[in-house]
């Protein structure tokens, strides 16, 4: 995937007047990523963050402060959700990122610009853009391996695995931002030694670590992306949890895949880290294990393995409602790097495209889960507990197999590049309730 130019705005030294964001964890003026927020009262619009405080982009753009593209990028951030932005690509968000940059950091425009901030913690965070249309991939190969070895030990990475980059289509309607609290869903289940199913609350419901990669502009019907341009099509990434209930899957999957075991929630975190504020911390795709296959032509692209990947660190924390009663952290007990992918994002765009089949600006993608190939790096409590038989312990003494009422579930990411300044995604959480659907 062609990696944005480094430039002004990724410059280790430049601050913000805002102080909140310098040396803050997510957003220092280094990241400034695009939201849709609200606040009471008020219509959702575009926003984009710094340090703990939002820049109201339909106030911004109704400021005159901006000029050209930048300014056309504003007005198209004004709205309620942010496809207008995605689909006017990377040439809108670069202008409105580099003006954006200089405003916040050049203490000369603070008193034009601080009227427009609004504080995080007093606005509601929505999805940043209506989702047409969400696929999920399967390209953590770790994942793939540990979790087809639990439903299918005799067969655990099925032949195309390393041909292909497998993925379903998922539902886009019930995709909500971080916060939304999960009930427990109803469905089919049956024992492998059962005689037949029976209907309930699932009892292994479980979370998974991903990336979500936001499309920027599409494609025709019946163009497919060749896998050079994938770049141009990508506006940037956020945090996503596939919440999946094992029991259900277990009995429902084959032979189409995936269906009501993944499609009552999908919890996404609510800023898109832009292609741009990645760019220094993109690296190359680590190498294939000698004796792998090499792709057919159309999913290679040298460039792609050069810095198609990305160097970030991803990390799960679990809070029971006896630790956050106690006023403790959430435990973590997952944390590993994406390079875990199998197949790079661009790899993913040629696929999904290369018969046609057209993406449109916001529509999103999972990466699948992100496991690392050791214990204390897995994306999920089915690997973690080999399907419920080794619980972990919290630090209370309470055990998990899977996820029960109250527990609080959290997926952040942070990327490290020497030289730079290290940016956050935010947070993806998720809260489950006592209570269930009703039967
Ligand atoms: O059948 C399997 O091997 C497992 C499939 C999944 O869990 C689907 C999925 O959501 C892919 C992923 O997150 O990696
Ligand atoms: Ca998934
Ligand atoms: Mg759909």
């Amino acid at each position: 995937m062609t990696r944005p130019a480094i430039d002004e705005t990724h410059d280790p030294l430049r601050t913000s007047w805002s102080e909140s964001a310098n040396g803050h964890g997510c957003f220092p003026i280094q990241n400034l990523p695009l939201g849709i927020f609200s606040v009471a009262g008020d219509t959702p619009r575009g926003g984009i963050a710094i340090g703990d405080r939002i820049v109201d982009l339909k106030a911004l753009a109704a400021s005159q402060l901006l000029q050209g593209d930048a300014q056309r990028a504003a007005q198209a951030a004004a709205g309620p959700c942010l496809n207008a932005l995605l689909e006017m690509g990377a040439q809108g968000r670069v202008a409105l990122r580099k003006a954006v940059s200089g405003l916040l950091s050049n203490p000369d425009q603070r008193s034009e610009i601080e009227p427009l901030l609004i504080t995080q913690s007093a606005a509601a965070m929505h999805l940043p853009a209506k989702i047409g249309d969400y696929t999920d991939f399967y390209v953590g190969i770790h994942h793939a391996t540990n979790i087809g070895s639990l439903f299918r030990p005799d067969n655990p990475l099925l032949p195309n695995y390393k041909h292909i980059p497998i993925g379903y289509h998922g539902r886009a309607s019930s995709i909500r931002p971080s916060g939304t609290a999960i009930r427990r869903p109803n469905g089919q289940r049956k024992a492998p030694d059962a005689d037949a199913p029976l209907f309930g609350p699932t009892q292994k419901l479980d979370y998974e670590l991903e990336l979500g990669v936001w499309v920027g502009p599409g494609n025709a019907l019946g163009q497919p992306i060749p896998i050079g341009e994938a770049g141009a099509h990508i506006a940037g990434l956020c945090l996503l949890n596939d919440w999946s209930a094992r029991d259900f899957q277990a009995w429902e999957y084959q032979p189409l895949g995936p269906f009501l075991a993944k499609n009552f929630l999908t919890t996404i975190s609510p800023w898109i880290i832009t292609a741009e504020a990645l760019a220094p911390f993109r690296i190359a795709q680590p190498a294939r294990p000698d004796g792998d296959p090499r792709p057919l032509p159309y999913l290679w692209d040298d460039a792609d393995q050069a810095h198609g990947a990305l160097g970030l660190t991803l990390e799960v924390g679990l809070r029971s409602k006896v630790m956050a009663d106690a006023g403790m952290d959430a435990h973590r007990i997952g944390r590993g790097p994406a390079s875990n992918m199998y197949w790079t994002v661009a790899q993913m765009v040629a696929h999904h495209t290369c018969n046609g089949c057209n993406l449109q600006a916001g529509d999103l993608l999972g990466t699948g889960t992100i496991s690392a190939s050791t214990s204390d790096g897995l994306g999920s409590l089915m690997e973690i507990t080999r399907n419920g038989s080794a619980p972990i312990e919290l630090p209370t003494g309470e055990k998990r197999t899977f996820l029960e009422g109250g527990d609080e579930l959290t997926l952040t990411a942070t990327c490290e590049a020497d030289g730079f300044v290290s940016i956050g995604f935010g947070e993806c959480t998720g809260l489950i309730q006592n209570g269930g659907i009703a039967l």
